[in-house]
């Protein structure tokens, strides 16, 4: 089948390297020339493990990628996998999404056949059918000969096992108007649903809207819970750790996603659960669970810091901070705790020394004024105190670079440090 993706990000790319995998031939656009010569080169534009292999196999042949929209007519079906950002009310930013339905639209309008055309992105249920399906067929025309249909394909794929995650899901839904839509997204997902069985929903296109906020305000308020409960137990001096894995026996509960510590992060959960907020108070309905999840997210840096102030006075003292990405496996630091840490940091003249294996060029961009190390013995040497932002592996394996410190004071955000002797050591939930 011939597939055309619009956007080339995390999303995008992983799909379209996935798709090529099936054995479909895939046509990427986007608005960002260097993406596109990447993916032609077969390089891939971000970083996900598994996916550079994918893109150099298929990159420039059976995966081509363009800036123009004119490809999307030789192409049966098109997936806009564009950003839907945070407005300042955390309502959702439709610009980039209505901008290539426009032109999208006059793309198709010189198409003979009909053509189907699938939301990826993370939208508010209404937005496929009242806003982007009037926007691609009027930008089409009346004197059209097709029909440009729509339908909604959420993603769930999470950032550092992306490829793994879309090849094997634990469900595929498909939110359609029509049963030809329904037909050809099957057809797009027959080698994926054939080698690993995962529950296919087959919906309506609101509902597939819905059903993406719902997990992940599911995911996020499960991890709130286990912080607000994590926060609890180190009162009580509790291993919150142990509290989680019991619970997690519970099938009703689940083990997954319940790592206490200094909260979520990310592309997806702060943006998220901020617009089905912003969507809520739309129908003046008061989401007093989401607010508080959000809420209690916003406290465990300040936590984190307090922990590391009850041991150091960091003002003019270097403190090193321990990963920047929002998680492992990705060079990602959009709404990573590691900037309301070093904000709050710097609030207390901290002299900042930070470290992540890949994602410190971003960081750098945000924050230039503080120091970055070049591996994390580096950061701790000479340091006063240290806090643990990312769960890296790599800091599982730190131990005499502890005795390098000039007060070993370590702060673990995350459950990772494993050497406790000889240091002072304190997990923010256990
Ligand atoms: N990142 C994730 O893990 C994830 C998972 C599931 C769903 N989502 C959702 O998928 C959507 C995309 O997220 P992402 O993380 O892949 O975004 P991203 O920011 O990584 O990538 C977006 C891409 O779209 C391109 N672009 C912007 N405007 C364009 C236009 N008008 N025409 C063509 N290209 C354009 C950009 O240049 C960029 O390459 C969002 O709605 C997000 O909420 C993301
Ligand atoms: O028990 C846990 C699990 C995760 N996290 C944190 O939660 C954030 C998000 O992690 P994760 O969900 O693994 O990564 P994402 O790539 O943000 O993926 C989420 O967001 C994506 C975008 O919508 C969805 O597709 C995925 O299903 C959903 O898991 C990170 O800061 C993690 O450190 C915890 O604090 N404790």
């Amino acid at each position: 089948m011939d597939i055309s993706i619009v956007g080339s990000g995390y999303v995008g790319t992983t799909i379209a390297a996935c798709f090529a995998d099936f054995g479909h031939t895939v046509t990427t656009i986007d608005i960002d020339e260097q993406v596109v010569d990447q993916l032609n080169h077969g390089t891939a534009p971000i970083h996900e493990p598994g996916l550079n292999e994918l893109i150099d196999a298929y990159g420039g042949n059976r995966l081509q990628a363009t800036t123009d929209y004119a490809a999307v007519r030789d192409t049966d079906v098109t997936f806009l996998a564009l950003p839907t950002p945070s407005n300042a009310d955390g309502s959702i930013d439709t610009s980039a999404i209505e901008a290539s339905a426009r032109t999208l639209g006059e793309a198709l309008a010189t198409k003979d056949s009909d053509h189907l055309v699938v939301v990826k992105s993370t939208v508010i249920p209404g937005t496929t059918e009242d806003v982007l399906y009037p926007l691609l067929n009027d930008a089409a025309g009346e004197e059209t000969n097709q029909r440009i249909d729509v339908a909604m394909n959420p993603e769930f794929l999470s950032q550092g096992t992306a490829v793994t995650d879309f090849q094997t899901p634990d469900k595929v839904v498909f939110g359609t108007r029509t049963d030809s839509a329904t037909e050809l997204l099957t057809a797009v997902f027959e080698p994926l649903l054939a080698e690993s069985e995962p529950a296919l929903v087959d919906t309506g296109v609101r509902e597939a809207e819905m059903i993406k906020y719902a997990n992940n305000a599911f995911l996020a308020t499960k991890i709130s819970l286990i912080n607000e409960l994590g926060n609890l137990c180190k009162e009580y001096g509790v291993d919150a750790y142990e509290v989680a894995a019991a619970i997690g026996l519970d099938d009703r509960i689940g083990e997954q996603f319940l790592r206490s510590g200094v909260g979520w992060g990310g592309s997806c959960f702060p943006k998220d659960t901020r617009a089905l907020i912003a969507a809520a108070r739309d129908v003046n309905y008061e989401p007093s669970l989401l607010e508080a999840t959000v809420e209690v997210n916003e406290k465990q840096p300040k936590r984190l810091l307090d922990l590391l102030k009850k041991h150091v006075d960091v003002s003019d003292r270097r403190i090193a901070v321990l990963g920047l990405a929002f998680k492992s496996g990705t060079d990602d630091i959009r709404g990573s705790r590691a900037k309301p840490t070093i904000e709050r940091l710097q609030e207390h003249n901290a002299d900042i020394v930070a470290y992540d294996p890949v994602a410190t060029k971003h960081m750098q961009e945000t924050f230039p004024d503080i120091d970055y190390a070049e591996s994390a013995a580096a950061a701790l040497n000479g340091a006063h105190g240290a806090v643990v932002v990312t769960d890296w592996d790599e800091f599982s394996a730190l131990d005499e670079e502890f005795d390098q410190m000039a007060d070993p004071v370590v702060v673990d955000g995350r459950r990772v440090i494993t050497r406790k002797d000889d240091i002072i050591y304190e997990g923010i939930t256990w």
